[in-house]
């Protein structure tokens, strides 16, 4: 039975962390593959093929809003072979080109398929076994299955498929209302799919701040059907797609017929897959490994990292625990701890969300003092310029300190606009000195934060007088 110092389970973060601090090691990199490819969600399913999307999909939709500004554009029709060719010609190649360096590392020996553990320190693979001295469980995180009557006798798509389809549906029912509804329901409208969201609870991003969720939630509703408050009861084959059958609180039954169906109803960690009571390793109720600071599983030796531990399931974390791991691999007599603090995200639709810290909902449930600013992208000069009404940054601030305790934009270049408030949030920095311990290009939408930063009711805390309102 061969046997390794490292076996390192799954491609995605896990390829990354084996570096060449690793060199030393002899080193077994064990993965069952996503849709067939090497290298995990992000690259092949996930973050950047997505992206890759909404780029050409804020183009198709920059109609819209040219019109309000004078400019009369047609409005955007999809070259969809086109654009999907783009997006995997390119992460197809890196995906193969990242698995052919792989086999070629002398010390790395890549076994492809599926594996379990046999005990704490034995995996089954690729039909053999191996032993380890040490592993690194990265083995991610799955779409949610859909399981209601018919779910087996039609076609349901996720995003591990959707990106992928020969032809772009005239119709597609998504069911869910989170980041991948949000995302892909952008996507495919802007494209001429007539979309239909069908989502459980009664507001789209419902995780994000309050105000948030309800902003995205109108102007989402705007662009296509919405159907809120309804869960998935069952899926018939119908004449050239799928019939999609919902039932409200009371029981009445919607139904909506879609040539593509889209399940993005959340995802599970791939913990169930690693037979993992063969080992110490224990789980939560929601199927993620326990790790502690250091990012150590309950069994000696057993490390985890991203989304088979990580309730947040973004890659920014998964990568920040790779490097944990890492160091804590190398380094077992001075370990390091994983900072959970101030996990920013961002929604990638029309409008962009993106946030950190705490929502004023979060904030009210632990009963903390708090101040808060609502600032309209309209309020400020780029506001103007784009003829925005729907952008804002709202902040939550400690009246005490005068520290960010939470930040939440939705509108234009959200994900951008958010970093300065994500680093005062990680260094400690208050609203005071963050606005005006720096300059503000005029008139960048940056203003927007900055004037959010003066709007904050802190004592002792002048707002200046705006060249704006002047
Ligand atoms: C559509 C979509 C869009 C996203 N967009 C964003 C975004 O914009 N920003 C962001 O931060 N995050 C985004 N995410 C989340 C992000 O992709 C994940 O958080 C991240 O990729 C998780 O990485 P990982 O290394 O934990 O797991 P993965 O990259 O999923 O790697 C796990 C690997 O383990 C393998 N594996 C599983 N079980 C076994 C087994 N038993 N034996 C062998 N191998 C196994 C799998 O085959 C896979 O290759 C998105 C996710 C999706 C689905
Ligand atoms: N931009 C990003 O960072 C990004 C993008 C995509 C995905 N992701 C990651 O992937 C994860 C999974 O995304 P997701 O959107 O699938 O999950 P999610 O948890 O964000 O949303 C799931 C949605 O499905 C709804 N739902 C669940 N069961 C339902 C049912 N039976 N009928 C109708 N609606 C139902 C829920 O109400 C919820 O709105 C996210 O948690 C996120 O971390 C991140």
């Amino acid at each position: 039975m061969p046997h390794f110092d490292l076996c390192v389970i799954g491609s995605g973060s896990g390829n990354s962390l084996l570096d060449e601090r690793f060199n030393h090691l002899k080193v077994a990199l064990v993965d069952a593959g996503v849709q067939g490819h090497f290298g995990g969600t992000c690259l092949n399913v996930g973050c950047i093929p997505t992206k890759m999307f909404v780029r050409p999909a804020d183009l198709a939709y920059a109609h819209v809003e040219a019109e309000r500004l004078g400019v009369r554009l047609a409005p955007g029709s999809a070259d969809w072979p086109k654009i999907r060719d783009r997006v995997f010609g390119r992460i197809d190649a890196i995906s193969s080109a990242g698995r052919d360096w792989r086999i070629r590392n002398e010390h790395i020996t890549l076994l492809e398929g599926e594996s379990r553990f046999v005990d704490e320190r034995t995996l089954g693979v690729a039909g053999g076994k191996i032993t380890a001295d040490r592993y690194v469980l990265a083995a991610g995180s799955r779409p949610h299955a859909l399981e209601v009557p018919g779910a087996d006798q039609v076609t349901v798509h996720t995003s591990d498929t959707i990106m992928r389809l020969d032809t772009l549906p005239r119709t597609m029912v998504i069911i869910g209302g989170g980041f991948i509804a949000a995302e892909f329901a952008h996507v495919f409208a802007s494209f001429g799919v007539k979309v239909t969201i069908v989502n459980r609870s009664n507001a789209l991003l419902r995780q994000e701040d309050e105000e948030v969720s309800q902003r995205f939630t109108r102007l989402m509703s705007k662009r296509i059907p919405v159907r809120l408050g309804q869960h998935l009861t069952r899926l018939e084959p119908d004449e050239g797609g799928v019939l999609v059958v919902a039932s409200d609180a009371e029981a009445i039954e919607y139904e909506y017929g879609a040539e593509v169906v889209l399940n993005a109803t959340g995802r599970i960690p791939n913990s169930d897959r690693l037979n993992l009571s063969a080992t110490g390793v224990e789980v939560t109720e929601g199927g993620y490994v326990k790790v502690d600071e250091y990012q150590r599983t309950t069994a000696d030796g057993i490390f985890a990292l991203g989304d088979v531990c990580s309730p947040w399931q973004l890659k920014h974390v998964a990568n920040h625990e790779t490097r944990v791991v890492q160091h804590n691999l190398l380094h077992p007599d001075d370990l390091i701890p994983a900072n959970h603090d101030a996990i920013p995200h961002a929604v990638f639709s029309h409008p962009q969300v993106a946030a950190v810290g705490a929502t004023e909902q979060q904030l009210r449930e632990q009963g903390r003092d708090y101040v808060k600013a609502v600032q309209d992208y309209g309020s400020v000069a780029y506001g103007w310029a784009m003829e925005d009404r729907d952008g804002f940054c709202k902040l939550l601030a400690c009246p005490h300190t005068g520290k960010l305790l939470g930040a939440h934009l939705i509108g234009e270049q959200a994900s951008t606009l958010i970093q300065p408030l994500i680093q005062a949030m990680s260094t400690g920095l208050t609203a005071r000195e963050m606005a005006r311990g720096q300059y503000w290009i005029h008139p960048a939408l940056t203003e927007v934060v900055e004037n959010a930063l003066l709007s904050l009711p802190l004592e002792g805390y002048e707002r200046e007088p705006d060249p704006v309102d002047e």
